[in-house]
């Protein structure tokens, strides 16, 4: 089954919340846990042990564990497979873009069938052009993956470069409109939506519609990172989104971890995350 139909289904299940993975050396050590490749095993695996197969999807940030060099990616690739075991799907985050042939060696990476970082969906960043990411939708695409491909970040410095204007005279269109118009044709016709998704912040206020991008017409999942520490709830979540947000996920990493290193708080705090992303994006 493709990504988008499994990620549908799963949101359908648990509702519409993906909880990043994000051992930050500050959380390590608010759990206890020392800044090491050990310390990153223990951390993944109690979120693992208290959202697998409970949410919809999980995040695991590649950064943290990149910073332990190939200790640390050894544990990244646990923490996928260890995904995997309990049925929830996983999105490496990684935020892969480069030129055409060498994102090719990027999405045999992470979206080849056994390759030991590949989840099931990757984060990829479209500023070398979108076409330059035609090797991993053709990966994803033949293996069942999906992937994200940043729009309308939840950074501020984001606008600089995706509201920017493309083109001249009155066919102006902006990169964050025309990034999406890019998904929504690889997606035409998927049902209940293709596997091409966006990410969209639920920080941006109304830049969606201040940039002329069409959110609907991606037909495609929009991970939604930014709920929770960066300031996002359900009313920005409402209003962000509008008619797209059924096919909204939306993602906190450190509003939930902060509740840890107790299994049954974190677990709660997840719980509670995805209620509210619920009500706001399903009511
Ligand atoms: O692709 C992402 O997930 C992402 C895109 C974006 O626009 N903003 C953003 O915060 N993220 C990631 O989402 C996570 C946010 O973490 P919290 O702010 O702790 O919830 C981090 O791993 C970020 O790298």
């Amino acid at each position: 089954m493709p990504f988008g139909a499994r990620l549908a289904a799963a949101m359908d299940a648990h509702g519409p919340l993906c909880v990043g993975i994000d051992p930050h050396a500050s959380l390590l050590e608010a759990w206890g846990l020392p800044d090491s490749p050990a310390g990153l095993r223990e951390f993944s695996s109690r979120v693992l042990e208290a959202v697998g197969g409970r949410v919809a999807a999980v995040k695991p940030q590649a950064a943290f564990f990149e910073r332990h060099g190939s200790g640390g990616l050894a544990v990244l690739e646990e923490v996928v497979a260890a995904a995997r075991e309990t049925g929830t799907l996983s999105i490496v985050d990684a935020k892969r873009g480069d030129i055409g042939s060498t994102m090719g060696a990027y999405a045999e990476a992470f979206l080849r069938d056994g390759s030991p970082l590949a989840g099931d969906a990757l984060t990829v960043s479209p500023f070398l052009g979108f076409g330059s990411l035609a090797p991993a939708v053709e990966l994803a695409t033949a293996t069942g993956r999906g992937l994200f491909v940043l729009c309308l970040t939840s950074n501020p410095e984001g606008a600089s470069v995706q509201h920017a204007r493309r083109g001249a005279g009155a066919g102006t269109t902006t990169v964050a409109a025309s990034i999406a118009a890019s998904a929504g044709e690889l997606n035409a016709g998927a049902e209940p939506f293709g596997s091409v998704g966006l990410v969209v912040g639920a920080t941006i206020g109304a830049a969606a519609q201040g940039t002329g991008t069409d959110l609907v017409g991606v037909n495609g999942p929009l991970l939604a990172p930014g709920v929770g520490a960066q300031g996002a709830g359900p009313d920005e979540l409402r209003a962000v989104f509008g008619d797209a947000r059924r096919t909204v996920l939306a993602s906190s990493s450190r509003g939930v971890l902060r509740a840890g290193p107790d299994l049954g708080a974190l677990r709660a705090a997840a719980l509670k995350a995805a209620g509210e992303a619920a009500r706001a994006l399903r009511g």
